[in-house]
């Protein structure tokens, strides 16, 4: 179902915040798209004014690691892709990069359908990373065909969850490989797969069965092992890498390291990593450990002000909530087994409204640092800004009116995520989306959430530079060379 984007709407009265630059300024939308940014415009019959007095006007924000309604560890995550994308609305979040996750020996295309299929239902803007969790021929050419004709331009590898969805070093170097052929992103979930393996035996072997042994199970080496391994197999490639949910210092620095040797590694933190810690897993009731079962954990305190340095320092360049909820009921699965309680944690509708308030009012954060780790980094990474992730004539009219001064406390009880806990649960936070728009039309006013089912549109994201055929390029390097005379 598509809803008329033709509605005129002039948000008026604002001061206009961008990746880099903050001015005062009215934006004038149209058919979705934004018309005219300047002062004092001029408000055409039948047009639908937003007040932005007081107010900043931003990008809407893109959270690029979401699983909406994932099927996972026997069961299936209870935010599906209209809950979900309304719930972003309603905190300031216009865009989600989900995930296609093919069984091991399934046709990539076909669980490429299956997602799209699944996503017909979101009230906001959406798009996939793919992830490549097996190897043959037939996924060397589904990657070419989903770069060629379907937008995907990012594919994603999962280190962690052996014997299931987990990569080997064979699936990394050819997926990594056919990437870079084609001019798309590989992204990588950076755990070692088999330690945790081996240290999950170990633990319940040992009687530790509760959700305190879930980061005792994942240390922070096992992500930097990861972490370090994915780089430097991207490093040897030449393809560039994107590494998901950094959680720790030791992955932190890994990316740092390649950064300095002048290698294209993007790194991408949690709301959640940055603000909650490991002291949640040692909570006597079970449900409230259980909800914080996530992989890569939460962490002790002190990884927290490393990321956010990271953040402030330009190593981390995105901000994501790896959305992917299950409630008490879900949870449950691992009473008596840790290693049986669905990963994952929620946080879409809270993403800005945390990081605003612990990134920009606490000053580690300007405003526009807020926009670029919110939106604009995401859109320049997976190429689409800047019609996304900015304000200008041409971009998408995905936008979010600010107001700097309304406060709440964040609380499961009137979240609109489709989740029974919030890890942010009691947290008071300052600065609030007033107004979310969707492609030029209100989807979020004061309190109110009008979200429209299925008004979402699949966002097509091109491959970067003409991707070169790597093998040429290591056939002409490796040609014995003649002497050189001089
Ligand atoms: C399966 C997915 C969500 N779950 C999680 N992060 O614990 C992921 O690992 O990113
Ligand atoms: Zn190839
Ligand atoms: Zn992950
Ligand atoms: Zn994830």
């Amino acid at each position: 179902m598509t809803t008329s984007t033709s509605a005129r709407t002039l948000i008026r009265g604002g001061t206009v915040v961008t990746a880099d630059q903050t001015f005062r300024a009215d934006v004038y939308a149209e058919d979705g798209v934004i018309k005219a940014v300047g002062p004092d415009l001029d408000a055409p019959s039948d047009v639908t004014v937003v007040d932005a007095g007081g107010c900043y006007v931003m990008p809407g924000g893109i959270d690029p690691h979401t699983h909406m309604q994932l099927p996972f560890m026997g069961t299936v995550a209870s935010d599906d892709f209209y809950t979900g994308t309304a719930a972003g609305l309603a905190g300031g979040t216009t865009m989600i990069i989900d995930f296609v996750i093919p069984n091991p020996k399934q046709n990539v295309m076909e669980a490429y359908r299956t997602w799209r299929g699944w996503a017909e239902k979101a009230a906001a803007d959406y798009s996939f990373h793919v992830a490549i969790t097996w190897w043959d021929d037939s996924v060397h050419a589904d990657m070419g065909a989903l770069v060629r004709e379907h937008g995907v331009n990012s594919f994603k590898h999962f280190m962690a969850y052996k014997n299931a969805i987990m990569c080997d070093d064979e699936v990394l170097v050819n997926s990594f490989t056919r990437a870079l052929e084609l001019g798309a992103m590989p992204t990588v979930h950076a755990e070692n797969g088999e330690l945790v393996f081996q240290l999950q035996k170990q633990l319940l072997a040992r009687g530790l069965t509760g959700p305190e042994a879930h980061p005792l199970s994942r240390p922070t080496a096992v992500e930097g092992e990861a972490a370090n391994r994915a780089i430097q197999i991207a490093k040897v490639l030449g393809v560039p890498l994107y590494i998901v949910h950094v959680s720790c210092r030791e992955a932190l620095e890994a990316i740092a390291r390649g950064r300095m040797d002048g290698h294209r590694v993007y790194g991408e933190v949690l709301a959640g990593h940055l603000l909650v810690d490991d002291s949640v897993y040692r909570h006597p009731d079970f449900e409230v450990a259980a909800a914080h079962v996530m992989s890569p954990p939460f962490r002790p305190k002190e990884h927290q002000a490393a990321l956010w340095h990271g953040l402030q320092s330009g190593t981390l360049h995105t901000t994501a909530t790896d959305h992917c909820c299950f409630c008490a009921p879900q949870k449950a699965a691992g009473r008596h087994d840790f290693t049986r309680i669905p990963n994952g944690t929620g946080g879409v509708e809270d993403r800005m409204a945390v990081l605003w308030h612990h990134g920009v009012n606490s000053g580690r954060l300007t405003m526009n640092e807020f926009v670029k780790v919110t939106s604009a980094n995401a859109a320049q990474i997976f190429n689409i800004y800047p019609r996304k992730g900015s304000i200008a004539v041409g971009a998408d009219a995905d936008l979010v009116v600010w107001d700097p001064a309304a406060t709440k406390t964040i609380s499961a009880k009137t979240h609109h995520q489709n989740v029974d806990y919030n890890i942010f649960e009691g947290m008071e936070v300052t600065g609030l989306p007033r107004v979310t728009l969707t492609a030029g039309r209100v989807a979020w006013q004061d309190g109110d959430l009008r979200a429209v089912r299925g008004a979402g549109r699949y966002v097509n994201r091109p491959a970067f530079a003409p991707g070169f055929d790597a093998a040429a390029k290591r056939k002409e390097a490796l040609k014995p060379r003649g002497v050189d005379r001089g």
